[in-house]
């Protein structure tokens, strides 16, 4: 059962409404859904928004995330400026379970203006429905952690 995990939701002015859309389905399969916004359509920064997220993850408050911008790429690059995220911008299922299952991903990226409401929540469930494999993948994440230039 997934409920009791807190879920950070923040995007920019371009994917309001899908962002409200994930928040609602995802409360109503149990987990508590912490939107950060924004609510009104005023253009804005999506760094902001992203690291905004990637902090309440980072910090414990919410054990997971799912970010948004019009493509979903320039605010997982914010997210994934602060440490010990790992954020990844999926556009299909399959891509979804496997950034969980084999990449520890704490925060999923969508892109508003690249998929549709039915494949956003589809994408999500992924997401949220798999786990960590550890094992050799424990490793590899770990190296990730630890890399520095
Ligand atoms: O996808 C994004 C960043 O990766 C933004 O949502 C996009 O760049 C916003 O564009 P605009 O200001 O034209 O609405």
């Amino acid at each position: 059962m997934t409920a009791n995990k807190r879920i950070v939701l923040s995007s920019d002015h371009a994917a309001i409404a899908l962002r409200q859309t994930i928040a609602a389905h995802i409360a109503a399969q149990g987990w508590e859904a912490v939107d950060i916004g924004p609510t009104t359509p005023e253009s804005t920064y999506y760094p902001d928004h992203g690291h905004a997220a990637a902090r309440r993850v980072a910090s414990g408050d919410c054990q997971l995330g799912i970010i948004l911008c019009g493509t979903g790429q320039g605010i997982m690059m914010a997210a994934n400026k602060v440490k010990g995220i790992r954020c990844g911008v999926c556009s299909d299922p399959f891509s979804a379970r496997m950034i969980r299952q084999h990449n520890d991903a704490n925060i999923l990226s969508l892109g508003a203006r690249v998929v549709g409401e039915g494949l956003a929540l589809d994408i999500v469930d992924a997401f949220l429905s798999a786990q960590f494999e550890g094992g050799r993948h424990a490793t590899r994440v770990a190296m990730i952690e630890t890399a520095q230039d």
